[in-house]
């Protein structure tokens, strides 16, 4: 029977869903690409300037969890329009709030952003698990996520430049609102990309069911959300219990690892320009960098990852690498390019193992949950790490306690993930194999398991 995977148009849905995300990203790292003009301009200590980023997660604590239940239960198509237009609005009122001068009215927008923001990227895992099933997934998803960060890098080239000069005739310059209507506007293009993927999705849904029709097969799923349901089933929250040391570990992991990259990168352009004296402009060029490397390289990273293992290892290296960045950056003065270019690569390599890290130890029937959970938990972390940065600024005065503690978070990864290669290690050290090895190994016990048991079937 024909489904989606089996399409060309798949590829086309890449380029949509990754634009789509793309245009999330990108307003996402808004706030930190304008740090110090917002701060100037609302006059913001930098536990109100970090309050725009934990506002964006509070939300996400819990939403993700259900975020899967409820692309399960409206569909994927509905479910995409709802929180792709929940960005655009979050956006819009992001920009009006610092047009008007409102923090108040700034903190609803990036709340009401972060509303759609996070589950934007499970429905876009699941479209694209759809099209891919049985094809180039990880592949796929690896490029998607490339798509999405090259959106923060564009950001931090793009906005202090629309800052400073603003769009003849359209946005007055030296104006953080301009940029930021400028970042609606690329909302507006994900919204444009989301209803052409809707109409994909509904002449699809026509041409498989004439298809369907004709081979008198069973009838159609009609939304891709059924559809998903061989790849990403119904969540339950029951299945959390059964869930291993393995995945708490990685989960915890995720909050502590991703709390010295993305809280970091919100604050990167006030450290650059505090501790190098560089402009905002040549700051934001600078903080580009990690997310720039990672971009560039996150698909043969992945590929890296796929053909030699060493989850367990590259996750704890990477949390050691990222304690020593932070550390260079609070007791070092050197060329800062050098800590930011490690940064780029421990965060793709970090990242190329700890999210098939988490589809490895748990049962296939709750990956959604799985996911779900995580994300919703490393969302406590990127609600709370922000404001503890911005207190620490705030009453120290500088950024020099912050990259300790930063580094002092990371530290706690590198115990984590020593953990989590014992804990492996003892459960048969699947983390660690490559996963062809371990799906052949797998696939031999439950042969041996099978025989065994027709045998003592027979013998009865
Ligand atoms: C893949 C990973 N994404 C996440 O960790 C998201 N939960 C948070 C992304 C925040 C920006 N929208 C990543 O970006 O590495």
């Amino acid at each position: 029977m024909m489904q989606r995977s089996d399409l060309k148009s798949r590829w086309v849905v890449l380029v949509l869903t990754a634009v789509i995300l793309a245009g999330s990203y990108f307003n996402y790292d808004g706030p930190a690409a304008l740090k110090a003009p917002l701060q100037e301009t609302l006059h913001l200590s930098d536990t109100q300037y970090n309050l725009l980023y934990s506002v964006y997660s509070f939300p996400n604590i819990v939403l993700p969890l259900f975020g899967g239940l409820l692309v399960d239960r409206c569909g994927t198509k509905a479910s995409l329009i709802l929180f792709v237009s929940t960005i655009v609005l979050g956006q819009g009122i992001f920009a009006a709030g610092v047009a008007l001068r409102r923090y108040d009215i700034a903190l609803v927008g990036r709340t009401v952003f972060g509303m759609g923001g996070e589950s934007l990227t499970v429905v876009q895992t699941t479209i694209q698990a759809v099209w891919f099933q049985g094809k180039e997934m990880a592949f796929a998803m690896g490029l998607g996520l490339t798509v999405a960060r090259l959106g923060s890098v564009i950001n931090d080239w793009v906005m202090p430049a629309i800052y400073q000069s603003g769009v003849p005739g359209l946005l007055p310059p030296l104006e953080p609102a301009s940029a930021l209507s400028f970042g609606f506007f690329i909302t507006l293009l994900s919204l444009g990309c989301a209803l052409a993927l809707l109409l994909l999705e509904v002449r699809t849904d026509r041409f498989l069911a004439a298809q369907h029709k004709r081979e008198q097969a069973q009838p159609l799923l009609h939304d891709t959300a059924a559809g998903a349901e061989a790849v990403v089933e119904h969540m339950s929250l029951a299945d959390i219990q059964h869930f291993s040391a393995s995945y708490w570990l990685l989960t915890v992991s995720c909050v502590v690892v991703y709390a010295t990259i993305l809280p970091f990168n919100n604050v990167a352009a006030g450290v650059i320009m505090g501790k190098y004296g560089v402009s905002l402009e040549v700051a934001d060029r600078l903080m580009s960098i990690p997310y720039l490397i990672a971009a560039c390289i996150n698909p043969f990273m992945g590929t890296a990852v796929d053909l030699l293992g060493y989850r367990a290892v590259m996750l704890t290296a990477g949390a050691a690498a990222l304690a020593a960045v932070h550390l260079s950056l609070a007791w070092t003065m050197v060329p800062v390019v050098l800590p930011l270019v490690a940064m780029g690569l421990s965060y793709s390599a970090y990242a190329a193992a700890i999210w098939p890290s988490i589809a490895l130890v748990v049962d296939g029937r709750a990956m959604g949950t799985a996911f779900g959970l995580t994300t919703a938990v490393q969302n406590g972390g990127m609600a709370s790490m922000p404001i503890a940065v911005g207190t620490l600024r705030d009453t120290t005065g500088s950024y020099q306690a912050v990259e300790i503690f930063f580094a002092c978070v990371a530290m706690v990864g590198v115990a984590v993930g020593v953990a989590l290669n014992v804990v492996n290690h003892r459960a048969g050290g699947g983390l660690n194999r490559v996963a062809k090895r371990r799906d052949a190994l797998e696939k031999k016990l439950e042969a041996v398991i099978r025989e065994d048991l027709e045998a003592d079937s027979q013998s009865r």
